[in-house]
């Protein structure tokens, strides 16, 4: 059996004195799609914000190809890309300045990958136009353009699909089938129905609710 890319071991995790979820164990392969559901206020966004290194209140051991996460922090947040529920996007800078500043924390990424990035996700024509004019989900673009450019591995995904439209939808999937194709892994959520063709492992929240 491989290396798992992530190990998550017995987390446990407490919010305002309600355990959201403990006894989660759980692997994340190389070339996986995995889709962690429960409802509302279950605590993905917490799960995925834990994963991502943004939260550290949580016990348990996370291990990244087969290593303690604490040591080896500076190559994980290399090798992750994380979307949140925010844009995280500057309104005063416009979209190419926006990407190239993540362009420049990333030296794999090229001048190229960023015009791609781009045109891929419908941008063309609105590079010098200051992001807090654009449309909500023309700032979701934005932001989705970084999966276009990135060379990151594992891809966290919050809700990736939120006030984007049908096309853009499909092309995101699309796009999330070629990573793991290529041996990527996704962890995500989403309310909306997955049309991939490919193996969806699902992690229920439900199933490490606190008792
Ligand atoms: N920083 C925090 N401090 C206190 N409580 C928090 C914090 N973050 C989240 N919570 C609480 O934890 C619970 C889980 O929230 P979370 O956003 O992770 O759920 P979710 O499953 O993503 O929900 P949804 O499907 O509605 O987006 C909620 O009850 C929320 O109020």
């Amino acid at each position: 059996m491989l290396e798992p890319l992530l190990k998550i071991v017995d987390l446990f995790c407490e919010r305002d004195e309600r355990i959201l979820f403990e006894q989660l164990s759980f692997d994340v392969q190389a070339g996986q799609l995995v889709q962690v559901v429960g409802p509302n206020g279950s605590g993905k966004t917490t799960l995925l914000r834990i994963l991502s290194g943004l939260s550290s209140s949580y016990e348990g051991e996370l291990f990244w190809k087969g290593d303690p996460m604490a040591d080896v922090r500076e190559e994980f947040a290399a090798s992750m890309l994380y979307f949140g529920h925010q844009p995280g996007v500057k309104g005063a800078l416009t979209p190419e300045e926006n990407l190239r500043w993540y362009a420049a924390i990333h030296p794999s990424i090229d001048e190229r990958d960023l015009h791609q990035a781009l045109n891929k996700v419908g941008l063309a024509g609105y590079e010098d136009v200051p992001c807090h004019s654009l449309s909500a989900g023309q700032n979701r673009r934005v932001s989705l353009a970084r999966l276009y450019m990135t060379h990151a591995p594992l891809w966290i995904l919050d809700e990736p699909f939120t006030a984007i439209d049908k096309r853009g939808v499909a092309e995101k999937e699309a796009l999330l089938a070629q990573h793991v194709e290529q041996g990527g892994s996704v962890i995500l959520t989403t309310h909306h129905d997955l049309s991939h063709s490919g193996p969806v492992t699902r992690l229920n929240l439900e199933e490490y609710m606190g008792t």
